[in-house]
């Protein structure tokens, strides 16, 4: 479990992290979204007491992390993949963290297995690929074997193979009742993997929710209808709070009005619809809708 509360951290007169409040639970994964420079990384540093705040607290398994006595048996983190020794081997690696905690050296050969290390595990760190190190930096989170798991863009370098590696794993570590919370700032990414998601922009909470409902509440749903009669149907349903585009000469796409009324309108007034098709939002729309103005740093393009 990881309870932040009012977490508030500042490098000069920046606000990384804004007096958020939330909490991460067991036996679920917990997606920890924002655009880049959003606070996730700052805000995971401070849950494990690589950064102190500057106001609010955050425990762990109810206790700061500083204040656990065998801080890996509680927490096992993934912040920096690149932070390891490169000239020591995998195993070794393994094997100097396992020994700080009395760890047995069985635990070392359990975890290079669950991450797929067993044919690389003798081979120095230095020449790794990213997905590699990633997978390392994987297995030493799980060392300890934590009741909560702290990754910061874990597929991150990862082939597509990997990343579904990645979500299984996670998945199957909550389902053992772990809490297992994850950074991420794709959106697509978090929608097959988490349960709840806690959207960050500028350092605030944007959005603290399950998957579901950022899904249903982010963005206005569109409907699709084609028809040979648009003047009509414009004439018809255009006011204040419905939107219309015409996207074809016989395609429109309305906001503000969901199917039925569409079609009971059209019937109404003897307008032939040739297709009415209701327009999900995406998570990934859902996202951008709620972090649009959140972005802290837009390409032209984007703007
Ligand atoms: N050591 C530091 N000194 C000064 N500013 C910092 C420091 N670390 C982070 N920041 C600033 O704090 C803000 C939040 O950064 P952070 O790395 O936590 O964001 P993030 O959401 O993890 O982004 P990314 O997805 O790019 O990693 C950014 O504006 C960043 O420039």
């Amino acid at each position: 479990m990881i309870t932040a509360q009012q977490l508030t951290k500042r490098y000069g007169d920046k606000v990384a992290v804004d007096g958020i409040t939330f909490s991460a639970r067991p036996g679920q994964v917990t997606g920890f979204l924002g655009p880049n420079g959003a606070g996730k990384s700052t805000t995971m540093r401070m849950i494990v007491g690589l950064d102190r705040p500057n106001a609010g607290s955050v425990t762990v398994n109810g206790k700061p992390f500083a204040e656990h006595r065998a801080p890996l048996r509680e927490v096992g983190s993934l912040l920096d993949a690149k932070a390891v020794h490169t000239g020591r081997t995998a195993f070794d690696h393994l094997r100097a963290m396992a020994a700080t905690h009395n760890i047995p050296v069985a635990r070392v050969h359990q975890v290079i297995e669950m991450t797929g290390l067993e044919s690389v595990a003798k081979k120095r760190v230095g020449g790794f690929s990213l997905g590699m190190g990633q997978r390392l930096g994987i297995a030493s989170a799980l060392l300890g074997d934590p009741a909560t798991v702290i990754l910061d863009e874990p597929v991150n370098g990862l082939d597509p193979e990997g990343v579904l590696w990645v979500r299984r794993l996670m998945r199957s570590l909550a389902a053992e009742g772990r809490t297992v919370f994850l950074s991420s700032h794709l959106m697509s990414e978090m929608a097959q993997t988490a349960d709840h998601i806690v959207v960050l922009g500028r350092g605030r909470i944007i959005a603290d929710a399950p998957v579901s409902e950022v899904l249903a509440g982010g963005a206005a749903t569109r409907v699709r209808v084609r028809t040979p009669q648009t003047g009509e149907l414009i004439g018809l349903l255009a006011g204040s709070t419905v939107q219309i585009s015409q996207v074809e000469a016989d395609v429109l796409e309305f906001t503000g009005i969901d199917s039925p009324t569409i079609a009971e309108a059209a019937l109404a007034n003897r307008i032939l619809l040739h297709e009415l098709t209701p327009l999900t939002a995406s998570l990934e729309e859902a996202y951008m809708a709620l972090t649009n103005d959140s972005v802290e740093y837009r390409t032209e393009a984007a703007r």
